[in-house]
């Protein structure tokens, strides 16, 4: 049965038609997918993971340089498709491929050493923060992007396009802008042009609460062409983040009157996993927001300041007060807590926010 979203009907392969709304798009260019293994530098030991396997036009290229493929594909059309064509290629190559059918975003992920693929671009931020938060770290990503995604993730200070995103991916990974690929490498050709991307990931990784970051980059990126200065120069979001201050130590001192025993939870990548599928989403949104409206500097100051007074008072009620009133289960999904956010210590984030953006 199609997908939800539409198929391109005159874009036909053996018989079957493409489904636009899973990023169908063959790779039909075999030097573009030449170059993504070579610049992979696969070793022979190697177990390569693949999102997205297709009919398998760089799988087979994968099993011809690395130990082990094991390719994620949610299309079981494309299962059998792929399946026929690598047991053609003989028993030693195709003992070497595990094929694993779902959404790859819903599975767990095995144990890999580099990651190789022409995803569906509509999973990008996702997938991107899922293998940031991939433990143990991978070696290397060799990936193809839309372009505009893959012009964000490598954004400096002061380009139109620097955002969350970029520097979020580039605080935690080294990303490196590899080729630019036409539309018409492609079958059925796509609307966007793309680009292939090497991500390496910073080992260790950056010793920080992750959640505490983003709620402080939330701030800073409310406003697109507001100066940090300007930002927290507001009379109005210094008063949230006394605020946030305040409730915090309320948080403190309750929870040490009732959970004694009660460990911190240890910051982990998982925060970071979280606050990835809003990433993208929440920048369009406030993007169109702010186009639409000529005033909305306070007000999404205001928006972002109260989104982390909310996700401080959901904080709480995990462990234990209640439910707040007023927190909306958006807001609740949101999920990053706030420590950061309290006056004294934002000053530090804003020190270490620009410490680190020289840094990476
Ligand atoms: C851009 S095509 C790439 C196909 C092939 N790798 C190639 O380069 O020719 C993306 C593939 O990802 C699959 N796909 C889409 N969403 C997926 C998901 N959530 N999990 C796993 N595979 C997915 C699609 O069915 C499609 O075969």
């Amino acid at each position: 049965m199609a997908p939800k979203g539409g198929v391109q009907k005159s874009q036909h392969f053996r018989g079957f038609a493409f489904h636009k709304s899973r990023g169908q798009h063959i790779l039909k260019n075999a030097a573009v997918s030449d170059t993504m293994i070579e610049k992979a530098q696969l070793r022979p030991t190697d177990t390569v993971l693949e999102v997205g396997a297709g009919t398998g036009n760089l799988t087979v290229r994968l099993l011809r340089h690395a130990k082990r493929v094991i390719a994620f594909e949610v299309d079981p059309r494309m299962i059998i498709e792929l399946t026929k064509r690598v047991q053609a290629l003989g028993p030693e190559l195709a003992s070497r491929l595990e094929v694993v059918h779902g959404d790859v975003l819903r599975a767990n992920w095995p144990f890999f050493d580099v990651f190789v693929a022409n995803i569906p671009y509509q999973i990008s931020s996702p997938l991107l923060f899922r293998l940031l938060a991939h433990r143990p770290a991978f070696h290397c990503a060799v990936i193809m992007f839309q372009r505009e995604f893959a012009q964000r993730l490598v954004a400096r200070p002061g380009d139109a396009a620097y955002c969350r995103l970029a520097v979020n991916v580039q605080l935690l990974a080294r990303v490196e802008h590899l080729m630019k690929v036409s539309r018409n490498s492609f079958r059925p050709p796509p609307r966007v042009d793309s680009s292939v991307m090497r991500i390496q990931p910073r080992q260790p990784a950056p010793p920080l609460d992750f959640r505490e970051w983003d709620g402080l980059l939330r701030l800073c990126f409310a406003r697109k062409h507001r100066t940090l200065g300007s930002l927290f120069g507001q009379m109005r979001v210094v008063r949230l983040l006394q605020e946030n201050r305040l409730l915090i130590q309320r948080q403190q001192q309750q929870q040490q009157q009732n959970e004694e025993n009660d460990v911190e939870r240890p910051m982990d990548t998982t925060d970071l996993l979280q606050m990835a599928h809003e990433d993208d989403e929440k920048e369009e949104v406030e993007t169109a927001e702010s186009l639409s409206s000529p005033d909305s500097d306070t007000e999404q100051c205001q928006q972002a300041t109260a989104l982390v007074r909310f996700s401080i008072r959901d904080s709480s009620n995990t462990r234990g007060a209640g439910s707040a009133s007023g927190s909306s289960s958006e807001d609740e999904s949101r999920g990053f807590s706030s420590s950061a956010l309290c006056l004294p210590s934002a000053r530090v984030s804003i020190l270490k926010l620009s410490i680190l953006v020289t840094l990476v």
